[in-house]
């Protein structure tokens, strides 16, 4: 399973400095959506720089004009540009045309999906690569979150591409989420908000490492 860390931070230059620390444990470096909104598009442009190495993920969570914004985000340097599962299919489609165009990656997130199995089905055959399994900051602040685990083994049942989880993983969790069949774990809080992100981000590689 691949570690993503989660940049909701609201600068810059924050953000570079926590990628200087944790960068060594991760594979994929997220640029959050609120980091996006405060700096641009530039921030994937210059992840991409100075880790080159690493998949950069912009997470966009396109709603409209899904074409258009995946263009952006890959133009950018972005390998995986996000879009909301709830959008309409022709807002998928346009997101999917745009990564086969670039050669590059379609996270669908299935955040406020309520019939989650079936909606992945639908993304599946529209040609997303990633589902993202989701609960958001809102959703995690209003306990609102149902178990990661049942969920993704329920998708992992119905679909055959690559799943993600996000949303409030930490170290206890990390293990149940791999065992359940994610491909990706993102994590933000438990690595940027702990008193060493890059212990944190370390042990969390742990885990991963010694699940084999
Ligand atoms: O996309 C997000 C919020 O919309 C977050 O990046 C995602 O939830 C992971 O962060 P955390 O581990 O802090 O929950």
């Amino acid at each position: 399973m691949k570690l993503q860390v989660s940049v909701d931070l609201l600068s810059l230059e924050q953000a570079m400095n926590l990628l200087q620390e944790v960068s060594p444990y991760v594979d994929i470096i997220e640029a959050g959506t609120p980091l996006i909104k405060q700096e641009g598009l530039k921030v994937l442009t210059t992840f991409k720089q100075y880790f080159p190495d690493k998949l950069i993920f912009a997470d966009m969570k396109t709603m409209d004009a899904g074409g258009l914004e995946a263009e952006m985000a890959f133009k950018a340097g972005a390998d995986f540009t996000t879009v909301l599962a709830v959008s309409n299919d022709s807002t998928i489609e346009g997101a999917v045309t745009a990564a086969r165009k670039y050669g590059k990656y379609v996270t669908a997130d299935l955040i406020s999906v309520s019939d989650r199995v079936s909606r992945a089905r639908t993304l599946e055959n529209l040609g997303v690569n990633y589902l993202e399994l989701h609960c958001g900051l809102d959703e995690q602040a209003n306990h609102l979150c149902t178990s990661t685990a049942d969920e993704l083994t329920a998708l992992r049942n119905a679909v055959s591409i690559s799943l993600s989880a996000a949303g409030g993983i930490n170290e206890k969790t990390i293990q149940e989420v791999e065992a359940a069949g994610a491909d990706v774990a993102a994590v933000g809080a438990a690595i940027y908000s702990a008193n060493s992100p890059a212990e944190a981000a370390r042990r969390l590689r742990e885990k991963i490492n010694s699940q084999g």
